[in-house]
């Protein structure tokens, strides 16, 4: 037998034949039996793992806003408030994991890029469903989805509830009014534009903070959250530029020049434009 120290005589397990193991929990049989390159370039597996990585993540994202959703309706804001902090981080650990794929350079992305096809993360519907849960609603971004109807049903029923920031406005009213009979009507399907209403309350939060202490933490919560956001989004679009330049996308867009639009998008309007009331 080998001199080596063997961890069983401190009581290690070692036989996992009848008994629940690391692998079996993880389900990693089938976990990393989920990367099919479709070349033999060596940066591909890179780019599948990244993109399954950032899938997962946006999994924990979803599973979290929905819990985050009922903490707000059902008054649990200690319990909200923690979850958002969790979102954002989970935004920075996204945002990290861009410096790994940068590494990755032209010459190494177009060695495989033809095998891509017309995919793109266009269609991810994860990050689709992240948009929509927050607010900014295109009804135009499901028609990728067609194809897949369990897919486009849950976006579809995403539409057609409030988002969780018409509950977090929603929360304001009934906060600052005591009802929320003067709460403009939730945009369900389209990308939530500012209304004054809303931008007068969140400016009474902002005067008075000592006041209304819950709801700042609560503003601030969401400008992190979409801090973190609008970093994904340029650092996305400057890894494109860095490795594609200004090509169109496999997805059919006009690649840089999409990403650059969406840079402009807004989730939460009002809490930018408080900030020059101020
Ligand atoms: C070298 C790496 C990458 C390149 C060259 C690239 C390129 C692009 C391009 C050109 C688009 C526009 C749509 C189109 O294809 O026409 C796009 C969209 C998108 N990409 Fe990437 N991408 C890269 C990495 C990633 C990664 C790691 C993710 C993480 C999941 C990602 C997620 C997305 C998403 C969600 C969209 C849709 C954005 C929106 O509609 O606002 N991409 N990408
Ligand atoms: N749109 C990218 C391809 C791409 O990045 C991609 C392809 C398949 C699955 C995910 C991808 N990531 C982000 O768009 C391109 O035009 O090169």
């Amino acid at each position: 037998m080998s001199s080596a120290y063997n961890p069983s005589e401190d009581g290690a397990q070692m036989g996992f034949a009848k008994a629940m193991s690391y692998g079996d929990y993880l389900g990693l049989e089938g976990l990393l039996a989920q990367q099919h390159p479709q070349s033999t370039a060596h940066d591909e597996m890179l780019f599948i793992i990244q993109h399954q990585t950032s899938e997962l993540w946006m999994k924990q994202v979803l599973h979290e806003l929905g819990a985050a959703r009922i903490a707000l309706k059902t008054g649990d804001t200690p319990q909200m408030f923690k979850i958002l902090a969790r979102v954002s981080r989970i935004f920075e650990q996204l945002n990290n994991a861009w410096d790994v794929l940068r590494t990755m350079t032209p010459a190494d992305y177009t060695t495989f890029r033809e095998a891509l096809g017309p995919s793109s993360g266009f269609q991810s519907y994860q990050y689709r469903m992240i948009e929509f849960t927050l607010g900014n609603r295109n009804p135009h971004m499901m028609q990728p989805h067609a194809h897949v109807p369990e897919v486009h049903s849950l976006l579809e029923a995403e539409l057609a509830r409030p988002s969780f920031y018409d509950e977090v406005v929603a929360h304001l009213f009934q906060t600052l009014d005591g009802h929320t009979d003067n709460m403009p009507a939730p945009q369900l399907d389209s990308p939530h534009a500012a209304q004054p209403e809303v931008q007068a309350r969140w400016k009474q939060v902002y005067q008075d903070t000592t006041t209304h202490w819950a709801l700042y933490e609560l503003g601030e919560k969401l400008m992190d959250m979409e801090d973190y956001f609008r970093r994904w989004r340029f650092n996305h679009v400057t890894t494109v530029e860095r490795v594609i330049g200004f090509k169109r996308g496999t997805g059919g867009t006009s690649g840089v020049q999409y990403l650059k639009r969406m840079l402009s998008v807004e989730l939460f309007p009002e809490l930018w434009n408080v900030r020059g009331e101020l």
